[in-house]
């Protein structure tokens, strides 16, 4: 949905792009602004097609008589596949980069050996970073969030009773994330007791925690160049980009592309159709649903505009199994990731649905287990039992109307952004259940 920017940007913003421009970043036909309800964003400077030039009918001369239309020659139009921004491989922090950073930081061998994932490193950093005038990214480390900004808009930083209000399918995700996160701050608490030269480094965990939240919302990955270091994961190939982190996410964005010569680069598709002035230019961080992109990055997408959007049916369908229903399952590939979108709910879930039904246990379920693995096999259209599944669906889709029931009144005395935020997720949640409960045959 369109966001009216503010152009005029605050002054560590204009002094970071100074900074930018200063060292090696391109900037094309676009600026940084403020984008309401967003922070700050990319919007266009330029439209596509360009305008027409103004007509000798509409009085399009100068006061000396030359023709205004006249191209200018210096600078190429905006077009599809015009790199609209740049960043030099200088400028990147990442694992190969992070001892330039932080110089504070102990060695390479000693990261590695001590087993500490690339997101705890690049934190560590940033937190040890944060305040250091002389740090030559002093300038980006200016423009990055703030604590508050942080505990408003991220569910790591909420109270236990307001992460609760979440629906299943967020709170589930968010529970992945706390552990990864207090597993990070374990290892860097035991990294700074055993390393001299860290000894000395008073790091409150909320230093940690704001620089890990910003590491988490603001990297990249990229392709490592050593043959031997691809193994790794890809976790090791996160990456801060200075500038390129200014853009904002949409399902579909301009093309995001890396090389170790030239750093990162951002550029139009060739198909786009069309782009008016002040019109945000985003970038995709990949195809994630809105549960997703609220526990990673604090925000939702209208759902119209999520061509991603489901929700995870795991944390309402897996406690429910008896535990020789999850080793079948298990055995056939069918364990978890069971979705629903408005369509429906996906196969996985038909495949769960008539394994919930099979009485185990209790010395009847033999024949019922080949009947459920020839379905699998699409050998059985699973017909006959379909009522009884739709059945099964529609009660445990009832569970997420109640939930709803129980929490709505406490979500409406969160209010503020965090409030409207989990409202307009559980709004999108009962809509996906509105669109199952339609399709199902009872
Ligand atoms: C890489 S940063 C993008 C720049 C950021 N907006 C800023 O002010 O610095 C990612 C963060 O931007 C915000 N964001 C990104 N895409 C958004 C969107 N489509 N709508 C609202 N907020 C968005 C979220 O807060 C997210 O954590």
């Amino acid at each position: 949905m369109p966001r009216p920017p503010h152009v005029e940007l605050p002054h560590q913003h204009q002094e970071f792009l100074n900074w930018a421009l200063e060292n090696g970043v391109t900037v094309n036909h676009i600026r940084p602004a403020v984008l309401p309800g967003a922070g700050l964003g990319i919007i266009a400077t330029s439209s596509l097609p360009p305008p027409p030039p103004p007509s000798i009918a509409n009085g399009s001369f100068n006061l000396n008589g030359s023709d205004s239309s006249a191209p200018t020659p210096k600078r190429r139009r905006l077009s599809p596949g015009t790199t609209l921004a740049a960043t030099p491989s200088s400028l990147l922090v990442n694992r190969d980069s992070v001892h330039r950073f932080c110089p504070r930081l102990p060695s390479s061998a000693a990261l590695t050996a001590s087993n500490i994932s690339t997101h705890a490193i690049l934190a560590l950093a940033l937190a040890i970073e944060k305040d250091n005038p002389n740090n030559f990214w002093r300038p980006w480390l200016d423009i990055l969030p703030t604590a508050p900004e942080f505990q408003e808009l991220l569910p790591l930083f909420w109270d236990v009773s307001e992460q609760d209000l979440l629906p299943p399918s967020a709170k589930s995700l968010l529970d992945k994330q706390t552990i990864k996160y207090a597993l990070d701050w374990r290892e860097i608490q035991n990294l700074l007791s055993n390393t001299p030269e860290l000894t000395s480094t008073d790091l409150p965990e909320d230093t940690f925690k704001w620089a890990w939240a910003a590491v988490n919302t603001r990297t990249l990955y990229y392709k490592p160049e050593t043959p031997e270091r691809e193994s790794s994961t890809r976790d090791d190939f996160m990456t801060l980009c200075p500038f390129i982190d200014y853009f904002n996410h949409s399902s579909t964005g301009c093309h995001v592309a890396f090389s170790h010569q030239a750093g990162y680069s951002v550029t139009l598709p060739v198909d786009t159709p069309r782009i008016n002035e002040n019109d945000e230019i985003f970038v995709s961080y990949g195809c994630h649903s809105n549960d997703f992109l609220l526990v990673e990055y604090g925000f939702i997408l209208p759902e119209d505009e999520n061509r991603w959007d489901d929700l995870n049916l795991d944390p309402l369908l897996t406690p429910t199994l008896h535990p020789s229903a999850q080793t079948q399952l298990e055995e056939e590939g069918f364990w978890g990731n069971y979705t629903a979108d408005r369509n429906g709910v996906c196969y996985r879930t038909q495949a769960v649905a008539r394994m919930a039904l099979i009485p185990m246990g209790t010395g009847f379920e033999e024949g019922l287990l080949l009947r459920w693995r020839r379905f699998l096999r699409g050998e059985d259209a699973g017909e006959r039992e379909q009522h009884v599944v739709d059945e099964w669906v529609r009660r445990v889709l009832a569970g997420l109307r109640g939930r709803w029931g129980e929490v709505e009144r406490k979500v409406a005395e969160v209010g503020g952004q965090k409030g409207r935020v989990v409202e307009q997720r559980w709004m999108q949640v009962l809509r996906i259940v509105e669109g199952v409960e339609k399709g199902l045959v009872v």
